[in-house]
């Protein structure tokens, strides 16, 4: 598969802070990369670098076959970037918002019209097209910063946690629109610390954590290196029976135990025949799913939401 964006051990520093050590990854065309790590982990800066307000201090980023430095002209035209903090004029209409940034973009004329028709479509905001913005949502505004990327038909969309604050009414056109844009060939990458976003949106995660691109690779790949999966059991008298051979963890939960195993079927059979042969009554048993949760917790050490 051909790959739009190939990104190689980044560094940056602000003053004598190092905020990327060594950001390496790669995303193919049409998938969305999700970039996952906590506050300050990096993910802004990195942003910043591909969409070309930054430069790196040091390594490289290939934009579909550019150099995001020496053809920094020629990438702008083809990437969209929408930055954390929305930047909108409040007091114009979205309409206008969109004429200003396609403007900007060097979309212009009858083009210009069709494509602001189109993104407001795609955004849900075709309604309040004439209506000022400073009157919006949160949600609202930061769907008009997505169209404003949009309309100059970006190959690649960088997107930096655009559902902060946002109502969940935003955020399912945002989630509806990148679904689209996926199917229609647009590559993405996302950044977010919101682990579900992750998994609802994206084909391939990269975990970043102070500077650092600590794995890269397919979700399901990730979840079944570094996170068991689990069984959860409630009813009385377990204890005696919850030691099961093979099990990786068995520990409290609430008012019951969770096993961490990779052969589930085998556990939840194990269980059962236990519970019958000593008259333990089962109240309650649910086979979990790995959470990236876990896997961020074993590449780090820390809870994602620290
Ligand atoms: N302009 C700046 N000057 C000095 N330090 C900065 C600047 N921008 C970012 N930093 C620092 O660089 C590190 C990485 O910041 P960055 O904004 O890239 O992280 P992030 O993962 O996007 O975090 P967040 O989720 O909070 O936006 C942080 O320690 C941050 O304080």
């Amino acid at each position: 598969m051909e790959t739009v964006l190939d990104v190689k051990h980044l560094k940056k520093a602000y003053g004598k802070k190092q905020a990327l050590k060594d950001v390496t990854f790669t995303v193919p065309k049409g998938t969305c990369l999700g970039l996952l790590g906590p506050n300050g982990a990096g993910k802004s800066t990195t942003m910043k670098i591909l969409a070309g307000i930054i430069e790196a201090d040091s390594g490289t980023a290939t934009i579909l076959g550019m150099d995001s430095v020496k053809q920094r002209h020629a990438i702008r035209r083809l990437v969209g970037y929408v930055p954390q903090a929305i930047t909108l004029y409040e007091q114009l209409s979205a309409y206008d918002n969109l004429v200003f940034f396609g403007e900007m973009y060097g979309v212009r004329g009858t083009k210009l019209k069709q494509r602001i028709a189109e993104v407001l479509e795609q955004t849900g905001l075709t309604e309040r097209a004439k209506d000022a913005v400073n009157t919006f949502s949160g949600g609202m505004k930061r769907r008009v910063n997505i169209a404003a990327a949009l309309l100059h038909q970006p190959q690649l969309l960088i997107l930096d946690e655009p559902t902060v604050g946002i109502d969940p009414q935003s955020r399912n056109h945002i989630f509806e629109m990148i679904r689209s844009l996926l199917g229609e060939g647009v590559t993405i990458i996302y950044s977010t610390h919101y682990m579900e976003e992750v998994e609802i949106l994206c084909n391939s995660v990269a975990i970043i954590d102070n500077g650092v691109v600590l794995t890269q690779e397919p979700l399901k790949e990730l979840l079944d290196r570094y996170s068991h999966k689990a069984i959860y059991v409630e009813g009385k008298g377990l204890e005696k029976i919850v030691n099961i051979p093979d099990a990786a963890k068995t520990y409290r939960k609430g008012s019951g135990w969770v096993i961490e195993t990779n052969h589930v079927m085998f556990a939840v059979k194990e269980v059962l025949q236990k519970a019958e042969n000593q008259g333990i009554e089962i109240k309650e048993l649910e086979i979990s799913r790995p959470t990236l949760e876990s896997v961020f917790l074993s590449l780090t050490g820390t809870n994602l939401r620290d």
